[in-house]
């Protein structure tokens, strides 16, 4: 992975609004035209309304027209990975392969590189919805 990507996802940690669980997190995806969308977690005083960094990460990819992921970095502060939560790991789905790398990062750079499938094995799949 180039640097970019971490660096990228280290300066969205430093956008999150976590006054609740105070674990900021920032997320970077590399999309198909090249480029990189960031993301941080937005929480809320109602705390099931909050949203995770790679939530808003594949807002800000989609709404620039991209629809494919190639590559996604996560980091949280000090010395914590965050691996994506569940829905997330949905999320990313929607718009990745099998393949597409995921990087948990903590503040000092990658920690642990995985695939989608080792992070969403037997996800769900239907012919009938397309
Ligand atoms: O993959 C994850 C997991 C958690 N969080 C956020 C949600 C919440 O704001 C905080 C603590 O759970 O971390 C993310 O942004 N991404
Ligand atoms: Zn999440």
């Amino acid at each position: 992975m180039e640097n970019d990507l971490f660096v990228a996802a280290r300066e969205a940690m430093s956008k999150a609004h976590a006054p609740y669980s105070k674990f900021p997190v920032g997320a970077a995806i590399r999309a198909e035209d090249g480029k990189i969308y960031t993301g941080a977690n937005i929480e809320n005083l109602s705390f099931p309304e909050g949203w995770c960094a790679e939530t808003t990460a594949i807002s800000h990819m989609v709404m620039a027209g991209q629809r494919k992921i190639m590559e996604v970095a996560v980091v949280a502060e000090k010395l914590a990975l965050c691996p994506p939560c569940g829905g997330c790991r949905q999320r990313l789905a929607e718009f990745s392969g099998a393949s597409t790398r995921i990087y948990l990062c903590d503040e000092t750079g990658v920690k642990k590189t995985l695939a989608l499938s080792d992070l969403l094995p037997h996800s769900f799949e239907t012919e009938i919805l397309g």
